[in-house]
This record gives C-alpha cells, sequence and structure tokens, in this order.
C-alpha cells in the first residue's frame, strides 16, 4: 500500500509500504496512481516527495506477480512511471536503502533523485533474465550516457549513491536523514520549470564510433553470456535508446521484453532467486530449523593444514574481522603459506577498497596454538587416517565446547566425530577451490550434529560471503555424489568413440563454465586416482578386455587411471585430457597423442568408435547425475530440490539460466527424463546409475508436479522408506 501526508506545508509526501522491500505489487502501483493524482491536484501542493518505508526505497518490481501473466493485475508501471515524469509539480525521489530495477525505474521517472550515503542503486533486471523494462533502458543512457548505462544494465551490478553521484544518476547525497533533506530540496525547486528534467525529452549523449562500441560490448556479453538471451536483449535495448527517438526505443523495449518475460531462462532465473532465499531456511531431519536454533558467536578461528584450501579459508575467515590461528605442520609449506595468504589478503583488500586483515592472523607450526579458539576447520590431506588422527588431538588440545569442522570433500564426518569427545559438536565445511572466492559452502551434519553448531556455521558462512547450504552426511555430500555418475559418463563417452573436445563443448554450449575434462585437468586427474586406488580400485596397466572394465560388478572406466600412469595429472604436469604450454599454464589444446592413445585402448579392449552426438552427451552425464540427484532427495540428503540446484550454480559452474540440474529436470518434462533414463539402462546394464531411480517415477507417476510441489511426494516417499 501507499501512505499520502502533506509536509512542510506544501510538500506531498508519498510513501511506498509493501514489506519486505516495498516492491512494485498491484496494490502499491494503485497506492501510487491515486496519491500522485491526489498530490498534483491539490493546489496547495507545489511539490512532490516519494519515498518508502523501513529504510527501504524500493526493490522494483513484485517478481512473485511475474510466475503468470494473470497474476499482473492493477496499473501497469509504464504509464504510471509517464504519469510522473510529465507532473506540472516537481516530484524528487527520496532513496534510502535501495533503489533496484522498477524501483529506480520510478526514481528515474522522478524529476529529481536524492540518496542517502549509504544506498545502493542498480538495475539488476538481467540476473533475473530479463531487461529494465519500465523505461529503464531507455532513461538511463540518456541520463549518464550508453558506456556506463550498458555497464549497469547488461551486468545487472549494484553501485553506491557515491558512484550514482559521480555519474549524474543521483542530484545529491544525504548522509543523514534522506527524506527530510528530498523535503528540504522539494520546497527549494517548487514553481521551477521542469523542461530540463524529464529524461525521456534528453537525447542520449553522443559516443565517438557507436558501431564499432556496441560491436565490442556484444561480442564480449555473447562470451561472458554462456548461452543467456537476457545480457544480449539489454545491449540490444540500450542500441535502441541510442539510436531511436523515445517511443520507438519504448516500443523495442517492450517487445524485447515481451521475448524474455515468457522465456524458460527467466523462469529458471526466478527460480533460483528464491531458491537462493529457500536455502537459507535450513532445516534437519530432527525437525532442528533455522528459526529455532541459536547460534553463539565466534571471535576465534584456527585452521588446521595451509595447503590450497587451507589458505584461501583462512583469508576468507579474516576477512570477516576474526582473529585466526593458522596451523602447518610442514616448515616449506609454512613458509609459501605465510607469503601466499598474505598476497591474496592484499589482493582483497585492493578488490573491495576494504582496509588489510593481516593483524588478525597468527601463524603457528602446532596444534597447541588452538588451545582457546571457538571454532576449527581441519584442511589436512584428504587421508581418513591422517584425519582421525588430527580430530583426536583437536578434541584433546582445544578447550570443552570449541566446534570442530572438516573440510573433507568425501569422507565420512560421523567417523571423524565419533574420534572425539563431544561428537555433537563437529561438522563438514566443504568449501570449494579457491575457498575466499568460490561462494558455496555445503555444511555437512550428522545425525548428532548438534543445532547450535549448524546455526554457527551457516551464520559464519554468510558472514564470509557464501552461500550455505546445509546437507546431511554420505559419501561425496551433495555436489560430488552427483558428479561421480556425470563424470563415468564423460569416461565411458571417451571409450566409445568420443573425444575430450566433443565433450567439453556440448558441456560448454550447454552453458557450463567448463566441460567435465577441463575441470579435472584444473583440478588434477592425481586426486581421485588417489581415492580410486586408497578403495582398491585400480589395476596396473588398466587390464584387458570386458573384464577390465567391470569393477565391483559395476562398469569401470580405467583411463583415469591409464593417464595418471603416464604422468599426466592436468595443468599442473602441462598434459592431461589436453596439453598446456608448460605445468602450471591454462590454455587447454587438443593433444594428438590423445588420438592414438584412445584408438590403442579401444582396440586393446575390443571397442568400436562410433559417432556420439552431443545431445547424447548431454543426457548421459546430464541425466546420470539428476538421477543421483533424486536419489540424493530419496535419503533425505538435500531437504529439497532447491538446496541441489543452488549447490550445482554456486559451486559447479552449472548455469544458472538453467535453473540447476532438478529445475533442469523439470523444465524437459521429468517423463522425458524418465524415458531417456530407461532407454540407456537398457542399453547399459552394467551402469546402474543410469537405473531410474524410484523418486523419479513416483514424481512422474504423480502426473510430474512443478519442482515447488516436490517436497510433498518427497515426504511420501521417505515415510514409506
Ligand atoms: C532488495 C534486495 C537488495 C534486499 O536484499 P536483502 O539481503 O536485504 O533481503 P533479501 O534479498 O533476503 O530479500 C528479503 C525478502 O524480500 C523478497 N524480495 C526481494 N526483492 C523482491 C522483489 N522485487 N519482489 C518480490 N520479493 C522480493 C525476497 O524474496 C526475500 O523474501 P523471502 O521470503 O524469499 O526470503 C534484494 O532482495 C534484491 O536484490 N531484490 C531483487 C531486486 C530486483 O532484482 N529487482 C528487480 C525486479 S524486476 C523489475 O523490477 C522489472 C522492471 O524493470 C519492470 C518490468 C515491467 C514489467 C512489464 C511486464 C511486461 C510483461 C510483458 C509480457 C508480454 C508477454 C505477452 O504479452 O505475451
Ligand atoms: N583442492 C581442492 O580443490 C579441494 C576442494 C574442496 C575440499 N578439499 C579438501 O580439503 C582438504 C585439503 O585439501 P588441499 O587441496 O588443500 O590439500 P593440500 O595437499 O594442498 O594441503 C594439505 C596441507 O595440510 C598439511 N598438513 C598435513 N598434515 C597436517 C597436520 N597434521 N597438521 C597441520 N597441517 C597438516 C600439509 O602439509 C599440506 O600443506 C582435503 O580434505 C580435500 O579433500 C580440497
Amino acid at each position: 500500500m501507499t501512505q499520502y501526508s502533506r509536509v512542510s506545508g506544501s510538500v506531498g509526501l508519498i510513501t511506498l509500504k509493501n514489506p519486505p522491500v516495498n516492491q512494485l505489487s498491484a496494490v502499491v502501483r494503485h497506492g501510487i496512481v491515486d496519491t500522485v493524482q491526489k498530490a498534483l491536484s491539490d493546489p496547495k501542493v507545489k511539490s512532490v516527495v516519494i519515498c518508502g518505508q523501513n529504510g527501504m526505497f524500493c526493490g522494483g518490481a513484485d517478481i512473485k506477480e511475474f510466475q503468470t501473466l494473470a497474476n499482473m493485475r492493477g496499473p501497469p508501471l509504464i504509464p504510471m512511471i509517464h504519469s510522473i515524469e510529465a507532473a506540472d509539480k516537481p516530484v524528487v525521489a527520496a532513496i534510502e536503502g535501495g533503489a533496484f530495477g522498477g524501483g529506480l525505474e520510478l526514481a528515474l521517472g522522478c524529476h529529481y533523485r536524492i540518496a542517502h550515503s549509504k544506498a545502493k542503486v542498480g538495475l539488476p533486471e538481467v540476473t533475473l533474465g530479463l531487461l529494465p523494462a519500465a523505461g529503464g533502458s531507455q532513461r538511463l543512457p540518456r541520463l549518464i550516457g550508453v558506456p556506463a548505462a550498458l555497464s549497469l544494465i547488461t551486468t545487472g551490478r549494484h553501485i553506491t549513491a557515491a558512484e550514482a553521484l559521480q555519474l549524474g544518476l543521483v542530484d545529491q547525497v544525504a548522509d543523514h536523514n534522506t527524506v527530510d533533506a528530498a523535503v528540504k530540496f522539494a520546497l527549494s525547486v517548487a514553481g521551477q520549470s521542469l523542461d530540463a528534467r524529464r529524461i525521456s525529452n534528453f537525447q542520449c549523449p553522443p559516443v565517438p564510433n557507436m558501431d564499432a562500441l556496441f560491436e565490442d560490448v556484444m561480442q564480449k556479453v555473447r562470451t561472458t553470456a554462456r548461452g543467456a538471451i537476457a545480457p544480449i536483449a539489454c545491449v540490444q535495448a540500450v542500441r535502441a535508446a541510442a539510436t531511436l527517438p523515445y517511443t520507438q526505443g519504448m516500443q523495442r523495449e517492450k517487445e524485447l521484453m515481451a521475448t524474455l518475460f515468457t522465456s524458460g531462462q527467466a523462469r529458471a532465473l526466478q527460480y533460483c532467486f528464491f531458491a537462493q532465499r529457500v536455502v537459507g531456511r535450513w532445516s534437519m531431519p530432527s525437525g532442528a530449523r533455522w528459526d529455532t536454533s541459536k547460534g553463539r558467536p565466534i571471535h576465534k578461528a584456527a585452521v588446521i593444514g595451509l595447503g590450497t584450501m587451507g589458505r584461501g579459508i583462512t583469508v576468507a575467515l579474516a576477512q570477516t574481522g576474526l582473529s585466526v590461528v593458522a596451523v602447518e605442520t610442514q616448515e616449506k609449506q609454512f613458509m609459501e603459506a605465510k607469503k601466499a595468504v598474505s598476497n591474496m589478503l592484499e589482493r582483497g583488500a585492493k578488490r573491495s577498497g576494504k582496509p588489510l586483515a593481516h593483524g588478525k592472523i597468527t601463524y603457528s607450526q602446532s596444534l597447541q596454538a588452538v588451545a582457546d579458539v571457538d571454532l576449527v576447520i581441519e584442511a589436512v590431506f584428504e587421508d581418513m587416517g591422517l584425519k582421525k588422527k588430527v580430530f583426536q588431538q583437536l578434541s584433546a588440545v582445544c578447550k570443552p565446547g570449541t566446534f570442530l569442522c572438516t573440510n573433507t570433500s568425501t569422507l565420512d564426518v560421523d567417523e571423524l566425530a565419533s574420534q572425539t569427545h563431544q561428537p555433537e559438536l563437529v561438522v563438514g565445511m566443504h568449501f570449494f577451490a579457491p575457498a575466499h572466492i568460490m561462494k558455496l559452502l555445503e555444511v555437512v551434519y550428522g545425525p548428532r550434529s548438534s543445532p547450535e553448531l549448524v546455526a554457527v556455521v551457516m551464520e559464519l558462512g554468510k558472514k564470509m560471503g557464501k552461500v550455505s547450504v546445509a546437507v546431511g552426511n554420505c559419501r561425496g555430500f551433495v555436489g560430488n555424489r552427483m558428479l561421480k555418475p556425470y563424470r563415468d559418463q564423460a569416461y565411458f563417452l571417451l571409450e566409445e568413440g568420443a573425444t575430450p573436445q566433443l565433450i567439453d563443448q556440448a558441456l560448454e554450449e550447454f552453458g557450463f563454465a567448463m566441460g567435465a575434462f577441463k575441470v579435472s585437468d584444473l583440478s588434477g586427474l592425481d586426486v581421485g586416482w588417489k581415492v580410486r586406488k586408497e578403495e582398491g580400485l585400480v589395476q596396473p596397466g588398466g587390464g584387458s578386455g570386458k573384464s577390465a572394465r567391470i569393477r565391483n560388478g559395476v562398469r569401470y572406466s580405467p583411463l583415469g587411471d591409464l593417464m595418471c600412469e603416464q604422468g599426466r595429472f592436468g595443468q599442473k604436469t602441462g598434459r592431461g585430457w589436453y596439453q598446456y604450454d608448460k605445468p602450471g599454464s591454462r590454455d587447454a589444446r587438443p593433444d594428438p597423442w590423445m588420438h592414438s592413445f584412445l584408438e590403442e585402448y579401444r582396440a586393446r579392449h575390443g571397442l568400436v568408435a562410433r559417432r556420439i552426438s552431443n545431445q547424447e552427451v548431454l543426457e548421459r552425464c546430464l541425466y546420470a547425475m539428476i538421477n543421483e540427484g533424486f536419489r540424493v532427495l530419496e535419503d533425505g540428503i538435500a531437504a529439497g530440490p532447491e538446496d541441489i540446484d543452488i549447490i550445482y550454480v554456486f559451486g559447479y559452474g552449472w548455469p544458472r539460466h538453467r535453473g540447476g540440474p532438478m529445475f533442469y529436470a523439470n523444465m524437459v518434462g521429468l517423463e522425458i527424463v524418465l524415458e531417456r533414463l530407461e532407454h540407456y539402462a537398457q542399453a547399459n546394464p552394467d551402469m546402474p546409475t543410469l537405473q531410474p531411480c524410484s523418486l523419479l517415477r513416483k514424481l512422474v507417476a504423480s502426473g510430474s508436479p512443478p519442482v515447488n510441489k516436490w517436497k510433498e511426494v518427497i515426504k511420501n516417499v521417505r515415510s514409506q522408506l
């Protein structure tokens, strides 16, 4: 709703009131239309201020209304904003908190904008698969110029009030009460001509070499968009602003929006927006929940093992302002880590403009140094024997009540918990490399983990700027468990006739940041080799004949083992599934050696190469992963499909505009996924991961409900187990 009052004698004050972010729902739009009319027709009112309640101007259109066109009743935004711009009394936007999307478009329709110094503004529609379609794509370039508008609209980034002032997006920045400042300002401009204040009348500031600029931006956007269509439409809309009169530009904006609005990509991106918030409302099978579990403050933390992960975790903790004790036992690693952490902190400070967090870290080569910390994160080698020893030592050294966390990527968190005096104070904190940059944190609880600890760790994740997802304990948790069948299928496809390039290209065209083989080269083939050796799966030389490709009764590809035997560990050795200029280089080039290696391998195993289509690559890799996702849901390891999807979008390079694997399955059609899995399972009876999961069958039998209704079916399935 909207509140109206007259203040300081002659200023009509309109306050948007629609928690949580004063989004422009139908009722608010009604309120704005009515109150603007009231103010303009009142002779006592000489100027108008629009503000939002609770320190927030406006979070934009109500995204929930976008779910169906039928939801979108009430006055449309565009004429509403036009009538404000056309008003003959000055209208001032008082921006506190933020003005985003339609909220900023509303402010751009006003004649003046005053922002609080802590406020942020932006047009984030592109992140929802849309464009600023209430005139934003046409007004912003006219106000701040084409290059700056392109940068804001194609990225959706939020900018500070200071940057907005510099760009000319706002007229004044207030340090104290923004509404008071806006009312004062409104009084001072009452009666003044508004001819030069209506942005739709402006010409876009001229740009030298405009065609070249747009070509360049389009090229960049296409490369980074990974198949997303909204960034491209955003460039096209701004181009219309730069080249067409306002009314024609608005027509173009409308046409482009119509295409985006009904696209699957917009649905996927809006699903991700809400899913990201859903995962914050975690729950455990015990019934413990985010809103009934309280954590306690952490003042001092420790990191054990300063290798690849420990260094990033130390930086991420220090950047939250915590005191950190960083422990590494090997002298060489110890010295290198100190330098690396210091460099990472310096780079971080430069990027963020925030002060260095150096002084908060103390280094030690002894575990005794962690005696007084509140929380420990262990990041030593992925070796159960070693980790068990470290947890026994920690349990003896740390003060009672210290939370003990492990960064293991696959090992059993409960087994580690059982090494300690207080197993309820142990969870997994699974970071992703590089740990100070990657946004995902899998928080792995066991049956004994205390809800208090889960609350502490979820909160700590938030402070580190992570998207934290609470999941149950099983091998590989959610992310790595689902990755295994995906990777296995990629290996099997190589055996059957594909090349690493063919598979990676299909996955990258789908939108993955990197294909399966480039990822494998990046993380190192030796990591998985070590694990497989420990599991007794590796036979030197790979063996020969069909039996060599069956281990423990299921299909197994020894290709990765053979690569490792040849010292091809990936980027670190300059050779892997691809070749690199030198060890450590990142520029992957196809390696002709691979061709003869695969030919010889196939000949040895009696395999005849066949043509593999992109469709088969996608179906086998993705549906195998999705099938495992259904098993994860059935087993209660993830609370809902949103948890899986957010893990994949933030931790595994899954294209956000496809919404995550479970949302994608829903978009494709569950019955189609089931039919294709059945087809491939029949052709490959030795690949049990292709056998459709019973939850998938149940969902199809229940009429393939939309993803937000799966939880009801899952509940039924689990209650029958
Ligand atoms: C605002 C934030 C930065 C605040 O962040 P904070 O961390 O403080 O809080 P949360 O993010 O946790 O949010 C709290 C709470 O609020 C919910 N929420 C936030 N924003 C919205 C919103 N805009 N709508 C609804 N709900 C919102 C959020 O979900 C949380 O609740 P929950 O219960 O889930 O925990 C931050 O929230 C943020 O970034 N918000 C989003 C900002 C944004 O993206 N805004 C843009 C919205 S899109 C828009 O404005 C579009 C406009 O350009 C106008 C478009 C015109 C429409 C014309 C339609 C034409 C259709 C044509 C179709 C033709 C087809 C045909 O005819 O065939
Ligand atoms: N590398 C990744 O991409 C990644 C991603 C997620 C999780 N993980 C997990 O993180 C953990 C660490 O992996 P990493 O890649 O950083 O390993 P790493 O080999 O780079 O580093 C491990 C470090 O631990 C040190 N260490 C060994 N025993 C120690 C002890 N008793 N006390 C103190 N320090 C000790 C080693 O000297 C080494 O510096 C593993 O459990 C791994 O599975 C790794």
